[in-house]
């Protein structure tokens, strides 16, 4: 379907306008005459000199010289009329994307813009595809017309091994371009894999996953490594062609040049037949496997993208519109002999929910969070985010702040819109106000002023990294210990914000009064967690009480 829809587009185009195809061959024509020539003007000019008819030999030369200057001007002209070619390719190929994309076959977020994008691409890529292959056709032309005309016993040496080497080419080329196509996909799948955690990298150095989301990335840059050498192996054939077609015909007229002279061949005409090999009918088959191996790949899978509609419908759209975590039957131990944290941990929250967590320090109340946020894998079980498993989240879709803050140096308003660059100023001002930042920005002179990390207590850090994730898209908030800086009145401010903001939120409480105002509680106390209301704890679970009784002082 899409070698008939180029094919289709470049016929429109040419039979648009007529006069193009004219052009074209004419052009080509001017361009491939020293194919055509110059064996001719070689043979003259060597049997010139050693005839001693020097002006016959300089006529040759001449005649060769003027033959260049025209096929310069041919080759320019060449490249205006491919562009003439080409540009309705690119007209027609962007309305059917944009089309497609108005009409709802494709609604990805960017999607015509990079279409746009590609669809350069594909333009390039079959103006060169066709420069070079109309390129290679006349110049073989020329070269079987000069050697035919020149002395047909050498055209019987040097066109049996080229056609071989074309053909072993021809043959391996499907089979190139899968394998080029391969890589080209796996490629892209780890750069976006690295690309996703580059992301988040500060989140996985945070929660000490940075093995976990190596595994991850392992994968993509092990099937990139196992697509780049299966290319390997199928390049090699394109070597072979080269070596068949464009060398072994040089070696069968140097072999053959004993039988030639017996037969009255010039050596005036087997240095001509040699010029019309090294020089026209070598370059011109390195030329067509070069360009038709890269361009001609690229022209493939460029329109691969373009034509066929997405198969995956953008799952993080639909993620992002239903947040929910579900832990199910989860065990976790740092390591295969360490004691574990949890042994049969399962739990839900939807859209809306806010779960405060409680228990003492070091019993694992960040490698819960860690696990929420798919940055560790439980040992058994599974934890689900939006339906999927939370290791494969992107990082966009779910917000984890940890106890120290990240801030850098530029503006306010740099700060806090880093994970949403398009939110409006007002959107942002009212975060502020949200969130408990006014008084810090008025301090700072307003959201222009500037963050100087080393100035700022961890308070004002974890501040703005609040408001940073309040403006976040990410549906799921996990906070760990994120306001522990504050003092309890500005940590509740932050927390109801959050609250209001929607979304699945997760506290991990520095202060037992987070569970007061969350709806639901876990207390992480020993293997045996406990989980519900405040109000039910209190009233059931004597440990929840006294763990309470301990922190909160009455
Ligand atoms: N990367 C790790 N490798 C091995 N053990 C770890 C690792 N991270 C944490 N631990 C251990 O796991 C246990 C739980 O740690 P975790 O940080 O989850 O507890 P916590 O309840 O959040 O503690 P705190 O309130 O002090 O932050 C601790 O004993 C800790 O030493």
């Amino acid at each position: 379907m899409r070698r008939r829809a180029v094919v289709w587009i470049v016929w429109r185009a040419l039979r648009r306008e007529p006069g193009l195809a004219r052009a074209l061959a004419g052009w080509s024509v001017v361009e491939a005459l020293p194919a055509l020539v110059i064996g001719h003007a070689v043979a003259g000019a060597v049997g010139g000199f050693a005839g001693g008819d020097i002006g016959s030999a300089v006529r040759w030369l001449g005649i060769l010289a003027a033959v260049w200057a025209a096929a310069a001007i041919g080759a320019q002209r060449v490249v205006l009329v491919v562009a003439r070619v080409v540009e309705p390719f690119r007209d027609i190929v962007l309305t059917h994307v944009v089309r497609e994309s108005i009409e709802g076959a494709r609604q990805e977020e960017g999607a015509a813009a990079r279409a746009n994008l590609q669809v350069e691409v594909a333009r390039d890529a079959l103006a060169a595809v066709i420069t070079v292959v109309r390129s290679f056709l006349f110049t073989v032309a020329g070269v079987v017309i000069g050697l035919v005309t020149l002395a047909p016993e050498i055209a019987l040496l040097v066109l049996p091994p080229f056609l071989a080497g074309l053909g072993v080419f021809l043959v391996s080329l499907p089979v190139l371009a899968r394998r080029q196509r391969d890589f080209l996909i796996a490629d892209e799948r780890s750069v976006t894999a690295v690309g996703e955690i580059a992301a988040g990298l500060r989140d996985v150095v945070a929660c000490g996953a940075e093995e976990r989301m190596g595994d991850r990335a392992a994968g993509p840059v092990r099937e990139q490594a196992a697509a780049g050498r299966a290319l390997a192996a199928v390049t090699g054939m394109r070597t072979v062609a080269l070596a068949m077609g464009g060398w072994l015909p040089l070696l069968a007229v140097l072999a053959g040049t004993p039988w030639l002279l017996r037969r009255d061949v010039t050596p005036g005409d087997v240095v001509g037949a040699l010029a019309y090999v090294t020089q026209s009918l070598s370059p011109a088959l390195g030329g067509l496997v070069s360009g038709l191996g890269m361009s001609g790949v690229r022209l493939v899978v460029t329109l691969d993208r373009l034509l066929t509609p997405p198969s995956i419908p953008a799952p993080r759209r639909e993620r992002a519109l239903r947040p929910a975590i579900e832990v199910r039957e989860v065990a976790f131990a740092y390591g295969e002999h360490a004691a574990p944290l949890f042994e049969n941990l399962s739990f839900t929250l939807t859209d809306g929910e806010h779960l405060a967590v409680i228990g003492p320090s070091g019993i694992g109340k960040s490698t819960l969070a860690a696990l929420i946020a798919g940055l560790l894998v439980p040992g058994k079980g599974e934890v689900l985010a939006g339906g999927v498993d939370a290791g494969s989240l992107h990082p966009a879709d779910r917000t984890l702040i940890p106890q120290e803050a990240y801030v850098f140096r530029g503006s306010l308003l740099e700060n806090l819109r880093y994970h949403a660059p398009d939110t409006g100023v007002a959107a942002v001002a009212r975060a502020v106000g949200e969130i408990g930042l006014g008084e810090f920005a008025e301090r700072l002179g307003g959201l222009g002023g500037e963050v100087d990390p080393g100035a700022l207590s961890a308070g004002e850090r974890q501040l703005i990294a609040l408001g940073r994730a309040y403006l976040a898209p990410a549906r799921i908030t996990i906070l760990d210990e994120a306001t522990c800086h504050l003092d309890p009145a500005a940590e509740a401010r932050a927390e109801e914000a959050f609250m209001r903001r929607g979304g699945v939120l997760v506290v991990i409480a520095h202060r037992t009064t987070s569970a007061l105002r969350a709806p639901r509680v876990l207390l992480m106390d020993g293997p045996d967690l406990a989980l519900g209301t405040h109000q039910t704890l209190r009233e059931n679970n004597p440990r929840y009480a006294d763990f309470l009784d301990e922190k909160v002082p009455t």
